[in-house]
């Protein structure tokens, strides 16, 4: 596989992974207790399937709970609208049996082989929890006064372009760099995700990687990280994306996947050494990238232009190649189609915190659309050219015409 632009592949997780960022978090269906079916043994719930009903017209009276606050397998507004529809009996239910029963319904609209992989990586994520004890439970809640650094909490509380733009740079058109994680922050996580691996070999637990690329890592949302992490999409990437990346659904990022990756001696030495896929595409719209150390040395990114899924292969401009040194607690945003790699760390250990934001609105758009010149490197340069033939004609036929003109 080159690093110079000519062939680039897709950077997937595992396919268990994708539902999970696409279809909401596996591992919450309202409140404490969880929902676990299996697929041979079904709980009474899933055997009730068939019997539960909606009504036909809504209850327009009812006032339907609010489910913001719960990490569901479908959007939170769907289970507010959904309510009016229940029968009369479920209305005065605990929100929670409510939650259960239009869970199963919603569920119903899965295909059975992805219904099976969220069921799955809900327990898979369920195990983990229940064995592994956190060395720090302050990283578990978010806390912007510890994690961050504090001209970046300053700019996001004021939340101004002019105060976002006053703590970011561009070093390359899409490329946005800044201070934001605390040093004292960074140690803590990283000696979290030691004790999470001692936790994993002593145990002999056999953890998923965050992606097909690396053999080290982990998946922050698998052990306890995930309601931390949302709020570090919601509060702090979205309204920064939404100034820089509107076209990209920015402002809409609803769901994340949030992992470290491992580098060094007896490490991954590059991205892809496991699968020789170094250059690739983000499955994000908008990824979050922060070294949070240690000592080490390369490990550069390198950027080569942003791409849809048509142009991914398509040659990079030399304007469009970058290459950024990470710094420890020191952020790269960009979006997850702007193909980059990660060079060799040449020694040391570096590990660094990566969110894939994603948007199910702006997914659910590209379906339909075929330019994607508001972002894509390729698609502009063709609408360039096309605009470049249609003068240069318009110009010969204003040409040949006044020709005409001058002979009659
Ligand atoms: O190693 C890095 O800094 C880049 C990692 C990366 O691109 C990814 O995990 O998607
Ligand atoms: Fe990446």
């Amino acid at each position: 596989m080159s690093l110079d632009g000519s062939v680039e592949r897709r950077r997937s997780e595992p396919s268990s992974m994708q539902i999970n960022g696409s279809n909401g978090n596996a591992n919450e269906n309202g409140g404490s207790s969880m929902m676990l079916y299996s697929p041979t043994s079904p709980s009474p719930q899933s055997q009730s399937q068939s019997h539960q009903r909606l009504r036909l017209n809504p209850n327009t009276d009812h006032n339907p709970e609010n489910y913001e606050d719960l990490k569901l397998g479908f959007n939170p507004c769907i289970f507010s609208s959904l309510e009016r529809y229940l029968p009369p009996s479920m209305l005065t239910v605990t929100r929670h049996l409510k939650v259960q029963y239009m869970n199963d319904i919603l569920a119903r609209y899965l295909p059975q082989g992805e219904r099976i992989r969220v069921q799955r990586h809900r327990e898979y994520r369920q195990k983990i929890i229940a064995n592994y004890q956190p060395l720090h439970r302050e990283l578990y809640t978010m806390d912007p006064a510890t994690f961050f650094v504090q001209s970046f909490v300053e700019a996001i509380n004021k939340n101004t372009e002019e105060s976002l733009r006053s703590i970011i740079s561009e070093p390359s058109p899409g490329v946005y760099t800044f201070e934001m994680l605390h040093q004292d922050f960074c140690k803590m996580l990283l000696s979290e995700v030691d004790n999470f691996e001692k936790w994993v070999s002593e145990s002999k637990f056999r953890i998923m990687r965050p992606n097909t690329m690396n053999k080290y890592g982990a998946v922050l949302d698998d052990f306890g990280l995930e309601t931390m992490l949302d709020k570090l999409m919601d509060d702090f990437v979205r309204p920064i994306s939404k100034v820089f990346f509107p076209e990209v659904g920015g402002p809409t990022l609803d769901s994340h996947h949030g992992f470290v990756v491992e580098y060094g001696k007896d490490r991954d030495v590059d991205l892809g050494s496991l699968m020789n896929v170094g250059f690739h595409v983000d499955d994000s719209e908008v990824t979050l990238n922060v070294c949070l150390g240690k000592q080490f040395s390369g490990g550069d990114l390198f950027f080569r232009g942003i791409r849809c899924d048509k142009h991914v292969n398509t040659e990079s401009q030399p304007e469009e190649s970058f290459d950024y040194s990470h710094v420890a607690g020191q952020a790269v945003l960009h979006r997850g189609r702007h193909r980059h790699g990660a060079r060799a760390t040449r020694s040391g250990h570096r590990i660094n915190l990566l969110l894939w934001c994603r948007s199910s609105a702006f997914r659910e758009l590209k379906k339909y659309q075929k330019d994607f010149s508001a972002w894509c490197g390729e698609c502009q340069r063709e609408k360039r050219e096309r605009q470049r033939k249609s003068v240069a004609e318009t110009k010969q036929e204003l040409l040949r015409r006044e020709g005409d003109n001058t002979v009659a």
